[in-house]
């Protein structure tokens, strides 16, 4: 089994299911895969107006286009690639997942400039954003039952730099009935960059 079957598997085990037929698609990773690059260039770009105006017109069309293909969550594609680096999706940082026992998960993450907050820092918001995830997927592991975040606390603890690969690890550090809390780290290669420590809640039965 190759480290994509692996991680594949990991996800369907979490989810309680397998992969129904159809949700992976290389094409659709490939265009979240663009998006992301749009974004970072975006971010980072200062064309000159011309290019502005087509550059809009030219996404404004795409806009046009997809629109003719909207699905409602049980159907969509975007955040299911559960082999692609960061999942198909745009939003949460482009998490590259190494290892997942259930309890505990390492994986790697690069912030583009997308995710730059100011003087070359990446955006708190970002760091938080990378931490529920992670260990919202903690949590909610293969055979527990889902929760949500109640709480998540960070600590920055020196400036998290772009375009850098950095190491970020979670893991659940006890549960008490329906509360479960996880902890995380980001690492460079030398220094602690943040930490956090989440509370997840075990959803009820009649909760969503
Ligand atoms: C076909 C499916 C395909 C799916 C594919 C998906 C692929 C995706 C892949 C990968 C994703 C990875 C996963 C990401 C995960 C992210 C998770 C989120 O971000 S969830 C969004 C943000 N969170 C909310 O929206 C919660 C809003 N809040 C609530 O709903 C409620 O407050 C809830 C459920 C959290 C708790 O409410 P209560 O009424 O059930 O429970 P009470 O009694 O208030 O609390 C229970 C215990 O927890 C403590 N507690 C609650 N909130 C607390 C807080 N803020 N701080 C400290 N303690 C708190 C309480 O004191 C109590 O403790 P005592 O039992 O008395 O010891």
């Amino acid at each position: 089994m190759s480290a994509a079957d692996g991680v594949r598997e990991h996800y369907n085990l979490w989810l309680g299911r397998r992969q129904p037929p159809g949700t992976e698609d290389p094409d659709f990773t490939r265009l979240a895969d663009a998006v992301r690059r749009l974004q970072d260039q975006f971010t980072a770009s200062r064309p000159p107006p011309a290019l502005a105006a087509h550059s809009a017109d030219t996404i404004e069309d795409l806009v046009a286009a997809l629109a003719g293909y909207q699905v409602g969550e049980p159907d969509q594609v975007a955040g299911r690639q559960f082999a692609a680096v960061g999942r198909g999706q745009t939003f949460v940082p482009p998490v590259e997942i190494d290892t997942f026992d259930g309890d505990s998960v390492t994986a790697r993450v690069s912030f583009g400039r997308f995710y730059l907050g100011s003087n070359g820092a990446v955006h708190g918001g970002a760091i938080s954003l990378l931490f529920d995830d992670l260990l919202g997927q903690v949590a909610n592991a293969p055979g527990k039952p889902r929760s949500r975040t109640a709480s998540l606390s960070v600590d920055y603890r020196r400036v998290i730099p772009l375009e850098t690969e950095l190491t970020v690890t979670a893991h659940t550090s006890r549960v008490e009935g329906r509360k479960v809390f996880v902890s995380g780290a980001l690492r460079s290669d030398r220094h602690l960059l943040a930490e956090a420590e989440g509370l997840f809640v075990r959803l009820l039965a009649d909760q969503q």
